[in-house]
Parts: structure tokens; C-alpha cells; sequence
């Protein structure tokens, strides 16, 4: 078969004479307490089958109220992304059959998106290893329901679990103009930040919070027309998106060249193997038999309400960016790291309220507290020090008690273990405020010196790398609490007598 064997046979300059098209359909399951048109939770994790009322299973009677709440995320995700905001809006009935639908139907936005056009900036590297900056533009964004989950056990047998069947969510559609698997991630890595700098959805792709569909399709290069797409379904990491689409050029452009067709088709992608195969034929729009669901009324957005949002949004990546670089005066560097979390930038001018150290505050989340973060950790806001400790052992420094490596190295695994202790104490009962009496220290250089006399004779013949040794046993009978600074001025003068 040739989908099977494409991997091995395409030649890199065959792929060379081909371009990849690309549109990407991205689900965000929106953060609400309760579902779209049920006032079940909406919470993840929770025993299967427990969040389902007698609307989520689609009972006869029952009747949808839609939950504001999800439009306000929709909306503000338009706006983030300059989209059109539609005031009139319907929810008409997506008809197909599937067990984990128990209504039926999907209720879903089909001509009457909640945001129309617009676009998400991004930043990637070209074949070339250049940068490029560009725009993917969004073809719409519309609210819909989440399904069910079917959990097959690879034998025979099924099983359902109703608890996301009626879980908001937003589907991003973009038009079809990423050109390749690096921009797709670009766009992802995007969209991920921007849900979660708005608090709409986690971005969780493990968990299905945030998933996506890869319509793919190749042309020679020139060509204007587009070929024939297949679509990709529910990818949940970024990484595999990537994989998905570098398979899938190099299948198609094996089957074009061979003499074949593309079909249109779902597929899916296998992590293991690294290649798509054939799921089913793509249904066609007219399957769905989309019409307006006559048991809810239209939702209309209107400019009251609108500007209400507009109020409320949270600020954007890029304002977040721009805060830290002129407010906090960090380098580009710094803010453009910082800011690419939100939750690291969050904690940064949690502490930056209690120090006006920024820089120092900048250093230690990059270094000290970055290295102690899982991703999980991350997410869960869960720092391995509070924004009040971390000001306070910023201080400690600050003051010249300590120095940065005591500081990192000794206080703050301590505090770490003992968060109910303070820097002060921690440095205090290790012995670690820096020694910076002048006439203990000279006594500790003199101490040295005098146990070293052959070494004092090298150094003074010459050696100056010695120095450091003196530094270090210094250093070792002050147990750590001497200021290097000092300790380093004063060996030196007591060595610049001749010999
Ligand atoms: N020739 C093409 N090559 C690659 N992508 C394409 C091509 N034509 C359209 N697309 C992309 O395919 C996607 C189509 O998504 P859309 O939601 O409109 O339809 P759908 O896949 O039929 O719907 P659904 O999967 O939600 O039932 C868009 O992202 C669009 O940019
Ligand atoms: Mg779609
Ligand atoms: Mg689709």
C-alpha cells in the first residue's frame, strides 16, 4: 500500500517541487463552572457518568438554556483575535449518529458564528532558519457542545462516559494559509498562551482541554489552485501535529507521484508508527442536515454587552510583554520569557510589589525558581516559595547579609522543606550572614596566611592563581560567612609586601 511505504520512497527533491497548504480546526473546551445548555459541571476528572443530567443525556421534554458565561469567553477570544463580533446568533442542530451523542445532534453555530474573521500573530523559523512574522488569519470562531467520550477497550467492548457531553466549547477555524509544520506549531503555541492568558480554557492538550483537527493538502509550487485535502482528527499534542503533517506531505506527494488521487478523507494519525491512515470518508455538509434549533431563541450580543466584555479582558501576552520591558524596566530577554507563561508573569509582579528590585527578581524566577518547576507545578500555580518569601530573601540579599550563590544554594532549598521559616532565620541559624567585620576577617586572612608560608612564597614569586586558595580557606574557617569581596581586598593587601 502506498501509505505504508511513502516514509521510505519520496526523495527530498521531490518534496522540494511541492508546497504544503494547511487550515487548522482548534477546540478549546471553555473554563465555566456549569455546561452550555445544562447546569451540570463542567468539572474534569470526575467519576464517569455523575455530571449528566436528564438534558445532557437528551431526554424527551427537555428543553437547552444557553449558559452566558460561554459566550463571554467566545467573545473575549475574539476580540483578543480582532475578530468580528456577531450580534445575532443561532444554534442550529449538526444531525449524525454516534453513541457518544445521545441527543442526536450536535448543537453547534453553522451560519451565524460568534466571531467572523480576524487572525492570531505569529513567530516560527522558515526552511532557511529564518524568522518570519505573519498573521494566520481565522476564517471564523463559533461556539458549540461537546460529545461524549467512547473509551474502547481494544477488545470488543465500549464503554461511554456522558461526563463532557455538553462541555462548552469554542472551534477556531483558519482559513487555509500555513505553509508548513512549523508554522503550525507557531499558531498552536499561540493559541494555547492566548486561552490561557484570557482564563477561557487550560490549554491542557493531554487532557483534551485543547484539541485539533490538520486539514492538509499539497500543490506544486506556483500553482494556484489548491488539492485535494484530507483531514486530520484530534490530535492532542503539538508535537504530534507536527509529525501528522510531515507524514502526510510525504504520502500525498508519493501518491501523486505514483499516479494516484488524493481522496478526501478523514485519517488518523498513529504515534507510534509516525503515519496517518484512512478513518472514513469525509462526510459531505449536506450529511449534517444542519437546520436552527427550534428549542432555543437567538442569543443577541448587543453593544451594552459587548463593551461589558471589553471591560473585563484580561491583559494580552503581547500588553503583559510591553508592562515588563518599560514599567519594571527588564531586558527583552527577561520579558519575553516571563511573559510567555502567564503565570510566571503573574508571579513576577506578585513579588515586584514587595521589592523594587526587578532585575533580581527576573534572575531568580529564570534561574533558581524555573529550575524547581514542573510544567504541572507551573500550571497549578504552585511555586516552590511565596511571592512574600522570595521578596524577603531578595532583600537579604540586597542588604549584603548574604550573598546571591548563599542566597540560592543554601537559603532557598531550606525554605523550600520549611516554608514556615523565615530567610533571615534560616541564614541566622546556619551560621550564613556574611562576615563583613573588617578586623575578624584580617585575623582569618592572617590565620591563613600564616598556615600557608610556602604557598605565601609561591604567590609572591609569581603565582597569583593562588589566590584563590587563600580565598577558599578563608572562606572554609568562616564557615561560608565571609564576604568574598572584602576577603579577596584584604588577602591582597596583606600579600603586596615583597618578600
Ligand atoms: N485545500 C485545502 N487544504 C488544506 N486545508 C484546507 C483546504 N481547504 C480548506 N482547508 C481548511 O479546512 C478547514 C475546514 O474546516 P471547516 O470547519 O470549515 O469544515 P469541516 O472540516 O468540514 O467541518 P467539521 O470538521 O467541523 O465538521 C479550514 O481550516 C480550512 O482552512
Ligand atoms: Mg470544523
Ligand atoms: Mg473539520
Amino acid at each position: 500500500m502506498v501509505s505504508e511505504t511513502a516514509e521510505k520512497t519520496v526523495s527530498a527533491a521531490v518534496l522540494a517541487n511541492y508546497e504544503l497548504v494547511i487550515g487548522l480546526e482548534v477546540h478549546c473546551q471553555l473554563l465555566t463552572a456549569t455546561k452550555i445548555f445544562a447546569a451540570d459541571s463542567n468539572q474534569f476528572g470526575s467519576e464517569p457518568n455523575t455530571n449528566i443530567s436528564v438534558i445532557t443525556l437528551g431526554h424527551p421534554g427537555t428543553l437547552p438554556k444557553l449558559n452566558r458565561k460561554a459566550v463571554e469567553l467566545a467573545v473575549r477570544m475574539g476580540l483578543a483575535c480582532q475578530s468580528a463580533i456577531t450580534s445575532y446568533n443561532l444554534f442550529a442542530r449538526k444531525n449524525y449518529f454516534y453513541p457518544d451523542l445521545p441527543k442526536g445532534y450536535q448543537l453547534s453555530q453553522d451560519k451565524t458564528p460568534i466571531c467572523v474573521g480576524g487572525g492570531v500573530p505569529v513567530k516560527f523559523k522558515d526552511a532557511d532558519g529564518q524568522v518570519v512574522e505573519k498573521t494566520v488569519f481565522l476564517h471564523h470562531i463559533h461556539l458549540e457542545e461537546d460529545a461524549g467520550k467512547s473509551i474502547h477497550d481494544g477488545d470488543w467492548h465500549t464503554v461511554l462516559d456522558y461526563n463532557r457531553a455538553g462541555t462548552p466549547l469554542i472551534e477556531m477555524v483558519t482559513d487555509p494559509v500555513i505553509r508548513s509544520a512549523e508554522e503550525a506549531a507557531a499558531y498552536l503555541t499561540e493559541v494555547r498562551r492566548l486561552v490561557r492568558y484570557l482564563d477561557i480554557c487550560d490549554g491542557n492538550m493531554e487532557e483534551g482541554s485543547l484539541r485539533c483537527d490538520v486539514n492538509v493538502s499539497v500543490r506544486l509550487w506556483g500553482e494556484e489552485e489548491f488539492g485535494t485535502k484530507v483531514e486530520i482528527k484530534n490530535m492532542n499534542s503539538i508535537r504530534n501535529v507536527q509529525r501528522a503533517i510531515e507524514s502526510e506531505l510525504r504520502r500525498q506527494v508519493e501518491t501523486i507521484e505514483t499516479g494516484g488521487t488524493i481522496v478526501q478523507e478523514t485519517r488518523m494519525f498513529d504515534a507510534t508508527t509516525g503515519l496517518t491512515h484512512g478513518m472514513r470518508m469525509k462526510e459531505t455538509m449536506n450529511d449534517y442536515r444542519y437546520f436552527p434549533d427550534p428549542d432555543l431563541s437567538p442569543v443577541l450580543v448587543s453593544d451594552e454587552w459587548l463593551a461589558e466584555i471589553r471591560a473585563n479582558m484580561p491583559a494580552l501576552p503581547k500588553e503583559r510583554h510591553d508592562k515588563l520591558l518599560n514599567h519594571y524596566g527588564l531586558p527583552e530577554y527577561d520579558a519575553a520569557l516571563l511573559a510567555d507563561v502567564k503565570e510566571l508573569a503573574d508571579y513576577f509582579e506578585a513579588v515586584s510589589q514587595l521589592t523594587t528590585n526587578y532585575k533580581a527578581v527576573s534572575n531568580w524566577i529564570m534561574g533558581p525558581v524555573k529550575a524547581q518547576l514542573s510544567e504541572k507545578s507551573l500550571r497549578d500555580g504552585q511555586f516552590p516559595l511565596s511571592a512574600e518569601k522570595l521578596a524577603e530573601l531578595i532583600t537579604l540579599v540586597d542588604s549584603g547579609k548574604v550573598s546571591f550563590s548563599t542566597a540560592s544554594q543554601r537559603i532557598f532549598p531550606v525554605l523550600i522543606e520549611h516554608p514556615e521559616k523565615s530567610p533571615e532565620q534560616v541564614a541566622q541559624e546556619q551560621n550564613l550572614v556574611q562576615n563583613s567585620n573588617t578586623d575578624t576577617l584580617q585575623a582569618l586572612v592572617d590565620e591563613v596566611l600564616a598556615a600557608w608560608p610556602d604557598k605565601v612564597k609561591e604567590y609572591k614569586k609569581g603565582k597569583k592563581g593562588l589566590l584563590g586558595l587563600f580565598v577558599g580557606e578563608v572562606m572554609k574557617k568562616s564557615k561560608g560567612s565571609a564576604d568574598p569581596k572584602l576577603t579577596n581586598e584584604l588577602l591582597q593587601k596583606s600579600l603586596s609586601s615583597p618578600l
